[in-house]
């Protein structure tokens, strides 16, 4: 752990369906709190990406189940500069395109990935000692004991608009379905990621603007974990 006092210490968990802001929140939340930041997410797409380049069978149980013990991952847990190493090489933009977004969820609900990388997200976050995780178990599974643990969501309309702004509207409804609503069923057979877990704070930022939401989260963080985010 980095030299914290232990009143500097927090781990905030925040997850929720795609689209909600977990990224783009949980990022800002941490700048806000000093506090490092972990994508749970990237790491998924780091190894859909290294899967997919050595030309694995993603059905593949078991070879996936290797693919992921022996994958060299690294991830920089700034939130003003996220990079993504596999085997040493930037893959901070390829693990953002279609191709990994759309295989992604086959790697996912692999159960050896999950307890791999769940591992190596808690192995992030005592590293960090004061650090926002997000992703879709990180309020259940990789860290029930956070100080605070937020679920982040919104009406599935206005998660789907919103991808798609984010898009410049350039894709059809077809694909953004794919890209949000497809994508949560698939990952929800292995996570819960729709209903707040006993202890975790519901957000709905459905009829908030982003500054809004960032203020909500703020203020159950101080909620829940006494500490100062003003
Ligand atoms: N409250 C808000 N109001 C308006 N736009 C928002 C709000 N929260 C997030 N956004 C925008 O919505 C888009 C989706 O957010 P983001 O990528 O953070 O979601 P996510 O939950 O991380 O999605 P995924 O799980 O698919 O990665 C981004 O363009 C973000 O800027
Ligand atoms: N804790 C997590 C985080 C992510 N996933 C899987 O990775 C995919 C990509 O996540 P993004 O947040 O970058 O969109 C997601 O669709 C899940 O398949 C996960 O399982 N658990």
């Amino acid at each position: 752990m980095t030299e914290q006092t232990k009143a500097e210490q927090l781990v905030v968990a925040i997850d929720g369906p795609a689209g909600s802001g977990k990224s783009s929140v949980s990022k800002e939340v941490a700048r806000r709190l000093g506090a490092a930041y972990l994508d749970t997410g990237a790491m998924y797409r780091a190894v859909t990406f290294a899967a997919l380049e050595s030309g694995l069978d993603l059905e593949d149980q078991d070879a996936i189940a290797a693919a992921v013990r022996a994958a060299d991952i690294e991830l920089t847990t700034s939130p003003d500069a996220q990079r993504v190493l596999v085997g040493g090489r930037d893959v901070t933009a390829e693990i953002r395109e279609p191709r990994v977004s759309g295989a992604v969820s086959a790697v996912a609900t692999n159960l050896a990935v999950r307890e791999n990388l769940v591992a190596r997200q808690r192995a992030a976050i005592e590293a960090a000692g004061r650090i926002v995780a997000e992703g879709r178990d990180t309020t259940t599974v990789v860290a029930p004991d956070a100080d605070a643990r937020i679920l982040l969501t919104a009406r599935e309309e206005v998660r789907l608009a919103r991808r798609g702004l984010e898009l410049n509207n350039s894709q059809s409804a077809e694909q953004l379905a794919k890209q949000v609503s497809e994508r949560d069923k698939r990952d929800s057979t292995v996570v819960n990621f729709t209903e707040a877990a006993p202890g975790v704070v519901l957000v709905d930022s459905s009829d908030l603007d982003f500054e809004q939401t960032v203020q909500a989260v703020l203020a159950t963080v101080a909620e829940q974990s006494g500490a100062e985010t003003a």
